[in-house]
């Protein structure tokens, strides 16, 4: 009779992933957080018998990090949650002899707005890639289209969605505070040529950010991610003179307000998501010019 060992063997969840944002009045602090759990224990009968009694589900190390996380109710570092979470399971379950929590923080850092801190506002910090597409044909007619991607902005505030179609297929409820969070791509094509394109990219992503962002102190209000594209085309246009049209894509990422087990959502816990997303894009033009498109 052949026989085995079973030397090792553990189970956890992976990319659990949170947004937690504490609010001390009007400034907020957000973190995102993607967290896996792992769990040494006494399971050997699981393995070998395909018996669990006493096994701490995956799908209650998931809930865990959620409730872990609206508990700790002070401003909190990503290694004291990880400290708290790892505590946690170890001295709630009998059978558990190790806990390890892995997590990776997402580099969302306040923006500064005007030399101001902002209240609610986010950036990714080094995600954003400047862009350019240029075309210059036999008769010299030289087109520039500047631009950017993979802006990602968030803010904790002064975002809602209400008032849309409701019917039979509608469960989104209305809301008049969510966090709002887009990753932007932005082109803008000059009809004349500015004299610094460093200075008008610079008035351009000023323009943009300031529509999204409002001012430090309170923000603006958005309410959809349609109006806000819309503001901030308007803005650039403003600002950059010598461009005549702007296509804005700016993907609606989700944060989804979480109920932890046994207690309640309290503008503090979120499920954070990429997809899916949703997707809202136009072209915005001074009156009487022609929309750009990438041909
Ligand atoms: O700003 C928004 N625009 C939408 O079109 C939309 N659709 C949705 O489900 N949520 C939102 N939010």
């Amino acid at each position: 009779m052949a026989s085995y060992a079973l030397p090792l063997h553990q189970h956890g969840k992976s990319k659990v992933r949170l947004g937690r944002v504490w609010r001390d009045g009007n400034v907020h602090h957000m973190v995102e957080w993607n967290v896996n759990t792992m769990i040494e224990s006494d399971m050997e009968h699981a393995f070998i018998k395909g018996e669990n009694t006493g096994m701490t589900a995956t799908d209650t190390q998931k809930n865990t990090v959620y409730v872990v996380a609206q508990r700790m109710s002070q401003k909190c570092t990503v290694e004291q949650f990880a400290v708290a979470l790892a505590q946690h399971f170890v001295l709630t379950y009998p059978l558990v002899s190790k806990s390890k929590i892995y997590i990776e923080q997402k580099p969302w850092n306040r923006v500064q707005q005007g030399g101001l801190p902002h209240d609610h506002g986010y950036a990714l910090a080094g995600t954003e890639v400047r862009t350019v597409y240029v075309t210059y044909d036999k008769a010299g007619k030289l087109d520039v289209t500047a631009g950017l991607k993979e802006l990602s902005l968030l803010k904790t505030t002064q975002s809602g969605y209400e008032g849309f179609l409701r019917d039979e297929y509608t469960l989104l409820p209305d809301s008049n505070d969510r966090i709002m969070a887009s990753t932007v791509t932005c082109t803008w094509k000059y009809t004349n040529q500015p004299a610094c394109y460093d200075a008008a990219f610079a008035a351009a992503k000023a323009g943009l950010l300031d529509a999204f962002l409002g001012p430090a102190k309170g923000g603006v209000y958005s309410p959809s991610v349609q109006y806000t594209l819309y503001n901030m085309a308007k803005n650039l246009l403003d600002r950059v003179p010598q461009a005549e049209s702007v296509f804005l894509n700016m993907p609606n990422i989700h944060f989804i307000p979480c109920n932890p087990v046994g207690s309640k959502f309290n503008n503090d816990v979120y499920v954070a998501t990429s997809e899916p997303h949703g997707n809202i894009e136009a072209v915005i033009t001074r009156k009487g010019m022609m929309p750009h498109a990438k041909l």
